[in-house]
């Protein structure tokens, strides 16, 4: 990727192992010289998107449809499951089923998985617990909390040596089942006034986010080894060579027409319930935006 003029785009880049293929991908191709990238965890990500202090960035799908008017999204990318995804759970001490009138925890790291969470609970389970926003600490969650919804490490750690007496519910999985389409998680966003001053930055910076998805997807055990190792040097604990290559397996990173579709369909299902985003998010994304 070669930059026009001196201008650097600030990329955001979540700082979970979900977006460590792509760190990948950008280091083996030298893209990361051509922009500066800021990892942190998505809530984090959406402020300073929001604010102004980054260009592109991902952003939980919940948080670009409440700020869609000034947003646009990036083409072809986002972070998505058709199925299990690993890393986005309801952890529970017993059936969901039982959940009525109990307090659920959500992990205040996850506003789409958080809503996801809800609607699974209320209107696929049919039960109405009571709701506590908590820093995502499964322990601390579950000891004034009946199940606690988690995302990211944390919860992949989790799904991969459930502690006993707990069960581990994949809303992934569990979408999958109630809507029969692929679950979009988080969505690459993109400030609608750089789109509008800079759709050449755009489009150098998509091409070499869809070029490091496609190095990641060829090279999946140097991926996995450098995200294991990424993962001894965070303070939240390793993650194993083996589990990695599961989880990257079933997270996919397209955003084509089904995962268009399952976009409406969310979108669609929390707007019924009375959520305040935009229940129709633009269709054709980026270059709308330069009208
Ligand atoms: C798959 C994941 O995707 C994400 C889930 C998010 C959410 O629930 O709001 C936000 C960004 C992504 O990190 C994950 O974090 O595990």
């Amino acid at each position: 990727m070669k930059t026009s003029e001196s201008l650097v785009p600030r990329v955001g880049n979540i700082s979970f192992l979900n977006c460590a293929p792509i760190r990948w991908g950008l280091g083996d191709s030298g893209a990361l010289s051509d922009v500066d990238l800021v990892s942190a965890p998505p809530e984090q990500l959406a402020t300073e998107l929001l604010s102004g202090n980054l260009d592109i960035s991902p952003i939980s799908l919940a948080r670009y449809l409440q700020h869609a008017d000034d947003l646009c999204l990036l083409p072809g990318l986002a972070i998505g499951s058709d199925g299990p995804v690993r890393s986005c759970h309801i952890v529970s001490r017993g059936p969901l089923e039982g959940l009525g009138g109990r307090v659920v925890a959500l992990s205040e790291a996850s506003r789409s998985t958080a809503l996801l969470a809800r609607m699974l609970l209320e209107d696929a389970v049919g039960v109405r617990p009571r709701y506590r926003t908590l820093g995502q600490d499964v322990d601390a969650m579950l000891s004034t909390a009946q199940a606690a919804v988690v995302i990211g490490d944390d919860a992949l750690r989790l799904g991969a040596d459930v502690p006993s007496g707990l069960t581990v519910h994949d809303t992934g999985a569990m979408w999958r089942s109630w809507t029969n389409l692929p679950m979009v998680y988080a969505v690459w966003a993109v400030r609608r006034e750089f789109a509008q001053a800079r759709p050449d930055l755009v489009d150098e910076v998509q091409e070499a986010l869809t070029d490091a998805v496609g190095r990641a997807r060829s090279h999946p055990m140097e991926v996995a080894i450098a995200a294991a190792r990424e993962s001894r040097e965070s303070r939240n604990g390793a993650v194993d060579v083996p589990v990695l290559l599961d989880y990257y397996q079933a997270l996919d990173y397209s955003l084509g027409e089904r995962q268009m579709a399952a976009i409406h369909e969310f979108a669609a299902r929390a707007f019924a319930r009375g959520e305040a985003l935009t229940p129709v998010p633009a269709r054709i994304p980026i270059h709308e935006g330069q009208t």
